[in-house]
């Protein structure tokens, strides 16, 4: 079974927008909890326009007796401040995800043979306090080669090119989805885990799901969206009970 690891970066994106505490991030990992997922991610970027240094702690705070069977996933980039953050809280994963000047979202995994300065001292220091890491990375053998040089214990294959392909249609999303299927079998000979995230949505997590090795998948943008649409009904109504009178 693929674990489903439920990013809630877009509750804190709505809250921000406003200010103050409505909706309540940590309101929404019960719910998710509650429904049963074994996994919250969060990815706290350094500008905080989403979720924020104290979301990961009251988030960390209300996991923490759930731990056994709901995970906690922590992305972001090797920053030394998130670092700091993650050796002392401790999830049980570090993902690491580069950022690019000005970008809205995650728009690639790390470049093979680059970065090693970064990287190396965070997966290292990660890796002292029992912190599993996982590398984000394209869907291309030498990216998975350069995770395994670099000691990580899995890499999340960066899925939104399978997302782009998979929307032109069906055929083109299987066609690439070949493309990380071989892949797949690449890291686990190397005796990485595999997880995978970006874009994965209701259409197109069907056929993602059945990928060789897949240890875990973490969405959130789409499920977030849809969310929205399947409570509207029922909040519009308790809206309008209370304007009837
Ligand atoms: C690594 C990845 O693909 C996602 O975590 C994505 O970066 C979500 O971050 P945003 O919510 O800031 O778009
Ligand atoms: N690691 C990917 C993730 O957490 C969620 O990505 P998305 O579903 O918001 O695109």
């Amino acid at each position: 079974m693929v674990s489903l690891s439920v990013n809630v970066n877009k509750v804190a994106t709505v809250r921000n927008s406003r200010g103050g505490a409505v909706p309540s991030v940590v309101k929404a990992v019960e719910v998710c909890v509650a429904a049963g997922v074994p996994g919250i991610t969060v990815h706290p970027r350094a500008d905080e326009r989403h979720i924020t240094a104290q979301d990961v702690l009251d988030i960390h705070a209300w996991l923490a007796p759930q731990r056994e069977r709901v995970e906690y996933n922590i992305e972001g980039d090797p920053r030394p401040d998130l670092i700091e953050r993650v050796v002392e809280l401790r999830p049980d994963q570090c993902t690491l995800v580069p950022v690019r000047p000005g970008e809205i979202t995650s728009e690639a995994g790390w470049i093979p043979q680059r970065d090693r300065e970064l990287l190396s001292p965070a997966i290292a220091r990660l890796q002292a306090v029992g912190v599993r890491v996982s590398l984000f990375v394209e869907a291309e053998r030498a990216a998975i080669d350069w995770a395994a040089e670099l000691g990580v214990e899995r890499v999340e294959l960066y899925t939104e090119p399978y997302a782009r392909a998979y929307e032109t249609s069906e055929d083109e999303g299987k066609r690439s989805f070949e493309r990380y299927v071989a892949v797949a079998e690449h890291a686990h000979a190397q005796g990485l885990g595999i997880n995978a995230g970006h874009d994965l949505d209701l259409d197109n997590l069907g056929l993602f799901v059945t990928l060789p090795h897949l240890d875990e998948v973490s969405i959130g943008h789409a499920l977030i969206s849809r969310a929205l649409f399947v409570g509207l009904d029922t909040v519009v109504r308790e809206y309008l009970a209370l304007c009837q009178g």
